[in-house]
């Protein structure tokens, strides 16, 4: 057996709403305050892992955090019993409640960053905690992610969860979302690219209207830490004025798997020298680069064409998996179409609707983190998390006993909201074997 990649894809969590909290992530923006349904998002969710678990990828599922996070508030200086914390934030500063009650832990491609064992100079799985420091209602995962993956991924023989780098804007670290690993068998040794959108210690490009999340300083950090070879490892830069178009991470422009890139024209710095650099270190690499004059950057922000995942399949063809929004553009859907045709890399194409994400800027590849697998580092894994039939049907049981179907921002006061997202998610420890992972069960 050979080593495999798996995917891990966030639960929605039952506080998931639109509050507007992502300053250049323009999905965020246009849909603040409309009313969400926790209970579809995560059905959605749920779906997409048992369709690819269905296919024969491994997948797993990592739980949500645990919302609203009351111990935010009250470090924010909102005091008195649970209840009395809720209604003074609700009155006094209804977009602090929002923030610490976002769901936004969903969104796994930004929990951390994965190097495979073969990559490591010590033959471990390294995972480091994004620290999300760009956006408050994120920062606020790391801690928690850092249980649950070391709730998932436990053998510390195999696996080492480092936490997050510290939180400043000089290391802004978004996770996997602006890291690429392209190679043969997921196996052997592979070349890692981390993208970053500004270098903090010297003047240069940098977008004028949106933030850029990820900084160089976070990627070399990373890569230390996950003891990398330096032969084996790129840093480039994501093209700033894509970063003002609403491409908030890379993965919006760019997806990879194994010898393929798929990505749009104008996604990185100097991408040509980027492109030849990949081609001399990564044997068989191919480029799918999709041109302006096909679909213009604002069609890849509106669709997430590239928020795709790039799945290989047995015979080492590669399968793409969109958001449905990507079927509904014509001009991006003909692209494709063509694509599939022409007898290129890409073979097949699946469509999953995700809107309740899609509608915070999360997409596909948003939902899922990328781990791969040695079969003794997979026999590891926590068993319990991972995707089957008797899991799907226990967990969609446990969504329909527990989750709203509407939820606005004026709900979030609601005490009886916390208690039923501490009642769901005491359930879910047991059902996932992850011990006491949450603050109120401590
Ligand atoms: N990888 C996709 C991440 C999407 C996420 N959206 C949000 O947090 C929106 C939350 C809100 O506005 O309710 C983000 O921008 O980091």
């Amino acid at each position: 057996m050979k080593a495999t990649e798996a995917n891990f894809d966030g639960l929605v969590g039952l506080t998931h709403h639109y509050a507007g909290l992502s300053f250049g992530n323009e999905a965020s923006t246009r849909n603040q305050l409309q009313p969400s349904n926790p209970r579809l998002a995560a059905k959605q969710g749920l779906l997409k892992m048992k369709a690819l678990a269905d296919m024969g990828y491994l997948q797993g599922v990592i739980p949500p955090h645990e919302r609203p996070n009351i111990a935010a508030l009250r470090q924010l200086g909102f005091s008195g019993s649970d209840e009395q914390v809720l209604s003074r934030a609700g009155k006094t500063a209804p977009g602090l409640l929002s923030a610490a009650s976002s769901a936004s832990a969903m969104w796994v491609a930004n929990a951390a960053t994965v190097s495979p064992s073969a990559d490591s100079g010590d033959g471990r799985v390294h995972l480091t905690v994004a620290n999300l420091n760009n956006k408050f209602h994120r920062a606020m995962e790391a801690p928690e992610t850092a249980l649950l993956l070391r709730a998932i991924f436990r053998d510390s023989h195999h696996f080492t969860v480092h936490d997050a780098l510290p939180q400043v804007a000089m290391f802004g670290d978004e996770g996997a979302a602006n890291h690429n690993r392209f190679g043969g068998d997921y196996g052997e040794r592979g070349v890692q690219l981390f993208v970053y959108g500004r270098d903090s210690s010297h003047e240069g490009m940098a977008p004028q209207r949106y933030p850029a999340r990820q900084t160089r300083e976070a990627s070399e950090a990373v890569a230390r830490l996950h003891q990398l070879s330096p032969d084996h490892l790129l840093f480039a830069q994501q093209n700033p004025a894509v970063i003002d178009q609403g491409v908030f991470h890379n993965d919006v422009i760019a997806v990879s798997n194994q010898q393929m890139l798929f990505c749009h024209q104008h996604a990185f710095v100097d991408q040509p020298a980027l492109l030849a650099e990949l081609q001399a270190r990564v044997a068989g690499f191919v480029a799918l680069e999709v041109p302006e004059n096909r679909v213009s950057v604002k069609d890849a922000v509106n669709t997430y064409l590239f928020n795709s995942q790039l799945l290989s399949q047995p015979d080492g063809s590669m399968l793409l998996v969109l958001p449905e929004e990507s079927r509904q553009h014509t001009g991006v859907w003909d692209y494709l179409c063509e694509q599939v045709e022409s007898g290129g890399p890409l073979k097949a194409l699946k469509v999953f609707d995700l809107r309740e994400s899609m509608y915070n800027g999360g997409g596909p590849a948003c939902l899922r983190l990328r781990v791969v697998l040695t079969p003794q580092e997979q026999q590891a894994v926590n068993p319990a998390v991972m995707m089957n039939d008797r899991l799907f049907a226990t967990l969609n049981q446990w969504v329909d006993r527990h989750y709203r179907d509407r939820l606005t921002q004026a709900d979030l006061v609601d005490p009886q909201l916390l208690r039923e997202g501490r009642d769901a998610l005491d359930e879910l420890t047991k059902l996932l074997d992850l011990g006491n992972v949450y603050a109120f069960q401590q």
